[in-house]
């Protein structure tokens, strides 16, 4: 239960929603599982299981969980909001920062909560209505302006809502190093129905794949950002202009990351990660560390929504997280990683995982950006030093030109120059953060490869299996043997003939997504190289013009900088390749470290059959087969094994947050 102290202290607020159970579902037989208990417990009952099973208390996964506040279909719109975003209302006004996300599978219900329907209106509105109150109420001695603008964040590609034509937007961190979208629509209007009309629109914008849960399941994550800037109409008493951001953030559907801890018999581990659900899940957990300050390294650089969100997330803000879920049986699973999920959120430890091929290939990908990048060095040093053979050869001649005349256009120049040598390094950041997402989109069209072929070998164990069933059944017939055999014959029939199990389902619908999606990323990336390669002209054509229009020394100084741009950008990329890979073996010795554990682990279940046998039965065990078994006992009572592997975790563990 949460104190009215704790809740004030309390950085990261965790709700749950359940929606009321709807008509396809009870079409289907569904029944309702998740059931609110008080103000802050759920209870979430196993459909697999009959009500007189013996065993039930042995392997329940009936469960509770408490979250700071829980509603079911019970609750309006209005109280959903109340709990969980009007508190926020204030502190943004106050400038501070906030978030709210919607957390949940596809169809759970976090369209809904955030921006509503026309008639009944969800937390988009509502907080802007109350933010526009408050300041109303405030204004005598202050003047605030609020802004909003609506944008969608889709394989780490950032997209207006409000103005989808403007194609993708960077993210760019301005003097006082906040996050900016560069070009992105600002709207600001107190009209709150007119807000309602752009937000459905931009809604209807985002990129949506149709699922079986939802017909139009979104495949993005659309964040709503306000900004109210705050400034003292009485002159020199605070002359101070305080800026409050609020996220409100309808993150997408979170199955396909909770796969990866949810699979079935036949679901090959680690479906397609979505980067920007478990980056951020990463941040919410090492933020939310007791006292946010056990220098918990935070790395918000790992998607784009978390490097939008890093002001919002750290510090002194707050986070609330609304989580979703649906009532109904035939959900249980999704539900239950929901809450799992949920639950944890105050200690979730969720990597960016990325599998082996994959880093392999991310790193091949900073090495060709990193002699991308040397290539340019080079070109830019050869530059200079052309340059500085040119004025040695000319400077005799310079020297006759008159004083007056040379002074009035070095003013010139270096105004012309300091304006080109902005344009240039601005022109060169573009095209890094270009680079980046071209590289990000790689990694996506790589790891959404991986996966098809992972479903694909669902769908294929599955196929191998029916066919020999099939085909045990065809001899059994054919050769229709004894009579009692007929009955098991008919039995494999009958499971040849069986609907094919849920997880092979799941498997096609995942790789008719998967398919559209490498469509959509394919399509990205030839935008983005086309844009990439149309950056890179222009910038040439600049340099181009740096002879025509200031002296050679200033040119070389341009140079200069723009190669010490380049080179740190190559120290850069350098530093992230070497994390990279060294994260990569660490993941990789765990990985046969856990291995090894689980073969011990066979080793000691044999050993004790074993061990039982010979009892069971009396047979003498020979002199060196008992010191054998002495040895043995010995390392298990000592728990050497056991305390090497908790130094083994400990030291990778405290390398990772080394790293970073
Ligand atoms: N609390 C609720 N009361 C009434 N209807 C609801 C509620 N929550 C959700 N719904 C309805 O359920 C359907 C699915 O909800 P919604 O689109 O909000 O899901 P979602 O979690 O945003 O899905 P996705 O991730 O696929 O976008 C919608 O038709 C919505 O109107």
């Amino acid at each position: 239960i949460v104190s009215d102290e704790d809740a004030k202290e309390q950085k990261l607020l965790v709700a749950l929603r359940i929606r009321p159970i709807n008509e396809a579902e009870l079409e289907e037989n569904a029944v309702i599982i998740a059931h609110k208990v008080g103000q802050q417990m759920v209870l979430l009952m196993d459909p697999s299981e009959g009500p007189d099973d013996i065993l039930r208390a042995n392997r329940s996964r009936e469960r509770t969980f408490i979250f700071d506040m829980v509603f079911d279909h019970k609750a309006t719109q209005e109280e959903v909001y109340v709990s969980t975003t009007n508190i926020l209302v204030d502190g943004v006004i106050s400038g501070y920062n906030a978030t709210v996300f919607a957390y949940g599978p596809t169809g759970a219900g976090k369209t809904y909560t955030m921006l509503g329907t026309d008639s009944d209106p969800g937390i988009y509105i509502r907080t802007l209505n109350d933010l526009f109150k408050a300041i109303e109420a405030t204004s005598e001695n202050m003047d605030y302006t609020v802004s909003m603008s609506y944008l969608e964040i889709y394989n780490e590609v950032i997209r207006d809502l409000l103005n989808p034509s403007s194609g993708f937007l960077d993210l760019r961190e301005d003097a006082r190093g906040s996050i900016q979208i560069a070009g992105i629509t600002e709207v600001s209007t107190t009209n709150a129905q007119e807000i309602m009309q752009l937000l459905t629109k931009g809604n209807k914008e985002r990129t949506q794949e149709p699922t079986t849960a939802n017909k139009t399941s979104s495949r993005s994550h659309a964040v709503l950002q306000v900004t109210v800037k705050q400034k003292s109409r009485v002159k020199d008493i605070n002359e101070e202009l305080r800026v409050g951001r609020l996220f409100m953030v309808d993150l997408a559907g979170s199955e396909r990351a909770a796969q990866t801890q949810n699979h079935g018999k036949r679901m090959k581990e680690g479906a397609h990660i979505n980067r920007s659900l478990l980056a951020l899940g990463n941040c919410i957990s090492a933020l939310s560390e007791k006292g946010g300050s056990r220098g918990q390294y935070v790395n918000f650089r790992d998607s784009k929504l978390t490097r939008l969100l890093k002001d919002s997330l750290g510090g002194n803000s707050r986070t609330v997280m609304i989580a979703h879920i649906s009532p109904a049986s035939i959900y249980f699973e999704e539900s239950r990683t929901t809450l799992i999920y949920a639950y944890r959120a105050k200690n979730i430890k969720t990597r960016v995982k990325r599998n082996l091929l994959n880093v392999s290939y991310h790193i091949a990908q900073y090495t060709s950006i990193i002699s991308d990048l040397r290539r340019e060095i080079k070109g830019l040093k050869t530059k200079i030093e052309n340059q500085e053979k040119e004025t040695g050869a000319v400077s005799s001649d310079i020297r006759h030109v008159q004083v007056e005349e040379h002074q009035d256009s070095e003013a010139y120049s270096r105004q012309e120059m300091n304006k080109l040598r902005e344009q240039l390094i601005r022109a060169f950041k573009e095209q890094m953060e270009m680079r980046r997402s071209l590289m990000e989109l790689e990694n996506t069209n790589i790891e959404l490869h991986i996966d098809t072929s992972r479903h694909l070998l669902t769908i294929a164990d599955w196929e191998r299996e029916k066919t020999q069933h099939a085909q045990k059944c065809h001899n059994k017939l054919v050769n229709g043997k004894e009579d009692e055999n007929m009955e098991e014959a008919d039995r494999e029939v009958e499971e040849a003939d069986s609907p094919e199990p849920h997880e092979v389902t799941v498997a096609r619908e995942e790789i008719n997504v998967l398919l559209a999606e490498q469509r959509k990323t394919a399509a990205l990336k030839s935008e983005l190289e086309q844009r990439l390669a149309n950056a890179k002209k222009k910038a040439s054509q600049m340099e181009k013009l740096l002879p025509k229009q200031i002296t050679s020394e200033d040119q070389r100084e341009v140079l200069r900088l723009l190669c010490k741009a380049h080179e740190l950008e190559v120290g850069n990329t350098e530093l992230q390749a070497n994390a990279l890979y060294r994260e990569n073996l660490l993941c990789q010795k765990d990985f046969v470290i856990q291995r090894h554990q689980q073969h011990r682990l066979l080793c000691e279940e044999i050993i004790q059959q074993q061990q039982m046998l010979l009892k069971g039965h009396d047979i003498p065990v020979p002199e060196t087969l008992r010191m054998l078994y002495q040895l043995y006992y010995h390392e298990l009572e000592e728990g050497t094994l056991t305390r090497l592997l908790l130094i083994h975790s400990m030291t990778s563990s405290t390398l990772r947050v080394r790293q970073g």
